[in-house]
């Protein structure tokens, strides 16, 4: 049985991330929050998986990369200096970032990148998404994820062709641009759609979590799959053989 260590144990996540990790035959090998011994959660675990606060991703990675385990980050609101800590860390262990843990997504945002990379740049694309009301990060991560993969499908780079916070006299929308819209209220887990906005037409693509259990199955097949991997950065698709 894998030793599983939930950083964030107390979360709304992080508590369906206990009960999944059970399901799975797994053992609960502790969890962290704010101001816990993360040097001693991540010597009692094979993995360590945060999904807590970004404030919390420099310790969590230290905890995983002095106790020689792989950690998977879930957590969004990242900003870029995350990234490069987690490519650090990633020197030393095994680590899996990414702002959703589903199959679903994982799905959709490879055929996301395949329907950019056929429509060009004639077609807009927007990504629209709606959470619970206690979300605080915006876009969310899954959105962004949504957003990087239509830019590699057009072959471009997605912090250069973002449209983000439309509010005002915005002038017309840039050519080639990828925009995005965030809906926050009641207890929504989790839609996303992308649209592709062409001539006369549109296409849809969208997944819809009906609750948090998704991310939780998702996260402990990836923490599972991430024990006894080489020093480096590892994808979903990885994990689910996308
Ligand atoms: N990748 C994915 O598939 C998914 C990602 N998420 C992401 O996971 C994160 C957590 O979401 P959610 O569970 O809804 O949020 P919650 O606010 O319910 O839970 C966050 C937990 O992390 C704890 N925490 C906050 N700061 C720290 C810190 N510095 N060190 C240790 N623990 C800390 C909080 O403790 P306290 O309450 O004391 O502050 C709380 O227990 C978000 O970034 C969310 O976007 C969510 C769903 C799926
Ligand atoms: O905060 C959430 O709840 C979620 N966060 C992730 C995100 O920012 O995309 C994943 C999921 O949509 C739920």
């Amino acid at each position: 049985m894998a030793r599983i260590g939930i950083i964030g144990s107390a979360g709304r996540m992080g508590q369906a991330l206990v009960d999944a990790v059970l399901a799975a035959g797994e053992t609960h090998a502790g969890g962290a929050d704010k101001g816990d011994d993360l040097a001693a959660l991540a010597a009692g675990s094979d993995v360590l998986v945060d999904f807590s606060s970004p404030h919390a991703l420099e310790a969590s990675l230290d905890a995983a990369v002095a106790a020689g385990v792989p950690i998977l980050i879930g957590t969004t609101g990242l900003e870029e200096r995350h990234h490069f800590l987690c490519d650090h860390a990633a020197e030393h262990v095994a680590v899996l970032q990414t702002g959703n843990t589903s199959l679903g997504v994982t799905l959709l945002a490879h055929l996301v990148r395949e329907a950019a990379q056929r429509l060009g740049e004639d077609w807009d694309i927007e990504v629209i998404e709606t959470h619970h009301r206690m979300k605080v990060d915006a876009p969310s991560g899954t959105a962004l994820l949504l957003g990087q993969a239509a830019a590699e499908g057009r072959g471009v780079d997605l912090a250069g062709h973002s449209e983000r916070g439309r509010d005002g006299i915005t002038g017309a929308r840039a050519r080639g641009a990828i925009g995005f819209a965030s809906l926050r209220g009641g207890t929504v887990a989790g839609d996303h759609t992308v649209q592709f906005l062409g001539n006369d037409e549109r296409i849809a693509l969208s997944h819809l979590a009906e609750n948090r259990r998704i991310f939780a199955r998702g996260a402990v097949r990836a923490a599972q799959w991430l024990i006894g991997k080489p020093a480096g950065r590892y994808t979903m698709p990885e994990v689910l053989g996308l």
